[in-house]
């Protein structure tokens, strides 16, 4: 799987060097080519900037064209190397894209968000919104390096750290009691070299097990089944929350399912979701629209034989997946964040 170097800005010279390319291409949002591409340009040789919007809203097909026809009107061929420097929208696009343009050229990731430095850009998911659906297409596709420095969250937005953060609490539940309280500790407003690290070392662990998730990798997903459908049932209006945001909220409902199901203790679903409480707030949605939430959730890539299937947890630190779950609990889970 891909390395992640914790570094000076200044290393991505030492990659570039070390990946024999033919052209080099920087794929970046209005926010990331205005906060980070300074900060990085001085160590990059002759490049061209291939720019989209930013946003979840843009984490679509129009999009893809857009890079796609910025490398074949550069003529890039198969030795072209693009560099995703951005949030988790810009590293799931870029290496997707990458992925795809002319079978695969290769690519490296700068995270420049706290939540795609923890999460996204680590592991190699990478795809983009197909009609209304997250993730709906995409591919497992490794970045050759992962270069991550928390330099970029001092123009980051507060409620930006605080997306990322539920993310570090996510890894902490589903695998390392330890780094839930660290991150406990630590709060949402700072987060040092060393945390993330630890953040980054459990997906990494859980990813090296199972890469393109048969199996274990799947707790991962923890919070999404719930956290995606509110995610995109929101997008567009005027309560859109950003991934992390409706992850909190999506592992509030499914802890609330953990314990109904007797896998959780009432005691640790209290301490969870109390924790969770302080943090995320509860969404805009209106009863009506738990319908709709369910038949988001029926699209979700854990489920089997129309069977929907959760991970779930036993334990701060410990989580189970292919777990059933029926409608009537995702009802009264939703009623639960409302
Ligand atoms: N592939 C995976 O394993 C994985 C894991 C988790 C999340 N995701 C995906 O990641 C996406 C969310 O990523 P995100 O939270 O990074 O969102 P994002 O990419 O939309 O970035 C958030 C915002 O911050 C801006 N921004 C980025 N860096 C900045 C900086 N340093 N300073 C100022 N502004 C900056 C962006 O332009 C954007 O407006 C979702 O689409 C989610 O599905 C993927
Ligand atoms: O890396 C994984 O595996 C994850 O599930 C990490 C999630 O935080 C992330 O949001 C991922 O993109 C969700 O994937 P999906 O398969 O549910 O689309
Ligand atoms: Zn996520």
């Amino acid at each position: 799987m891909s390395k992640v170097y914790f570094e000076e800005l200044s290393y991505i010279e030492e990659l570039l060097a070390s990946i024999e390319h033919s052209q080099l291409f920087v794929l970046a949002d209005e926010n990331s080519k205005e906060h980070c591409y300074p900060l990085l340009k001085n160590h990059l040789e002759h490049h061209q900037v291939i720019e989209i919007a930013s946003g979840e809203k843009h984490k679509t097909l129009d999009s893809c064209n857009l890079i796609w026809n910025a490398l074949t009107n550069a003529t890039a061929d198969r030795k072209a190397l693009l560099v995703n420097l951005g949030g988790g929208v810009i590293t799931d696009i870029g290496g997707f894209c990458a992925g795809t343009y002319k079978r695969g050229i290769r690519f490296i990731n700068i995270p420049t968000t706290l939540l795609s430095q923890v999460d996204a850009s680590v592991g190699a998911k990478t795809g983009i919104d197909y009609n209304e659906y997250k993730n709906h297409i995409g591919l497992f596709c490794e970045a050759e390096a992962v270069l991550v420095n928390p330099i970029f969250h001092k123009t980051l937005p507060k409620e930006q750290l605080v997306s990322g953060y539920a993310e570090m609490l996510k890894h902490g539940l589903i695998a390392d009691e330890k780094h839930w309280q660290d991150c406990l500790e630590n709060g949402s407003e700072k987060f040092s070299n060393e945390l993330i690290q630890q953040s980054v070392k459990i997906k990494e662990d859980v990813v090296k097990s199972d890469p393109t998730e048969k199996g274990l990798r799947k707790i991962l997903n923890f919070g999404h089944t719930i956290g995606h459908a509110i995610e995109t049932h929101l997008l567009n209006t005027e309560n859109e929350l950003l991934h992390g945001e409706a992850i909190g909220l999506g592992m509030i409902a499914e802890a609330y399912i953990s314990k109904s199901k007797g896998l959780l203790s009432e005691q640790e679903y209290k301490l969870i979701v109390e924790e969770l409480w302080k943090i995320y707030k509860s969404p805009k949605i209106e009863k009506a629209s738990y319908a709709e939430i369910k038949r988001l959730c029926k699209q979700d890539k854990k489920n089997q034989n129309g069977e929907l299937n959760m991970s779930l947890l036993k334990n701060i630190g410990q989580a189970i997946y292919d777990i059933p779950v029926e409608e009537e609990l995702i009802d009264q889970a939703l009623n639960e964040i409302l």
